[in-house]
């Protein structure tokens, strides 16, 4: 099970301090939409040649012009790039077209969508690489956890790699592994934690 953190509302060079302390418990690096929002695809180049051995997440939430937006990212050194799973099925096609052109893969996030069962089946059919069961921050606030998406997803993904996020942290990560994703998101629980390394270290310790 992989370890991605989510680098959302950090600086650049607040990003290059935590990922350096953090490294050796962490896979993936994902550049956080409001991370993407801030320098764009600057984020992405420079996390990648800092960390060459890191995996980098672009988290686009890509809505339309599939093909276009995903290659911005993957042109930049990103290794996998985010589409929405509540968008068009030829916006979903493009991003995955642009991820093969490079060798990368893309990730569904399955943030409001309704119908999980019926859109999995079709996702998995148009054969998307990855999904991701995503509780929102702001529906976090209102006391909602991804759990009962993940189980859903564990039971109805046959092919497709699964990533969970929304409001993990060190000691809710046991309630999540039961269900094996293959790739858990981090963000507040390591980036807003009083000790980062130290939760990111008990974070990795529970997924070995
Ligand atoms: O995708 C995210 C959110 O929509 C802000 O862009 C976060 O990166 C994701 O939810 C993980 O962060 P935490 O919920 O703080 O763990």
């Amino acid at each position: 099970m992989k370890l991605q953190i989510a680098l959302d509302d950090v600086t650049l060079e607040g990003a290059l301090e935590l990922v350096k302390k953090v490294r050796d418990y962490i896979d993936i690096i994902e550049i956080g939409t409001p991370f993407v929002y801030e320098y764009g695809m600057q984020a992405v180049r420079t996390m990648k040649e800092h960390f060459p051995d890191k995996e980098i997440l672009a988290d686009m939430k890509i809505m339309d012009a599939g093909y276009y937006e995903a290659e911005e990212a993957l042109k930049a050194g990103a290794d996998y790039i985010t589409v929405l799973g509540v968008t068009d099925n030829l916006t979903i096609q493009g991003c995955k077209e642009a991820a093969e052109k490079y060798g990368k893969e893309i990730v569904v996030d399955m943030i409001c969508v309704e119908n999980m069962e019926e859109r999995i089946a079709k996702l998995e059919e148009i054969g998307v690489h990855g999904l991701a069961v995503h509780t929102g921050t702001d529906q976090q606030a209102i006391g909602r956890t991804p759990l009962d998406d993940l189980k859903v997803m564990s039971a109805a993904a046959k092919k497709a790699k699964i990533s969970v996020a929304g409001g993990i942290h060190a000691d809710t990560v046991k309630d999540y592994i039961e269900y094996h994703p293959d790739v858990l998101i981090v963000g507040g629980g390591i980036c807003h934690v009083e000790d980062p390394a130290a939760a990111a270290k008990e974070i990795y310790m529970q997924l070995q």
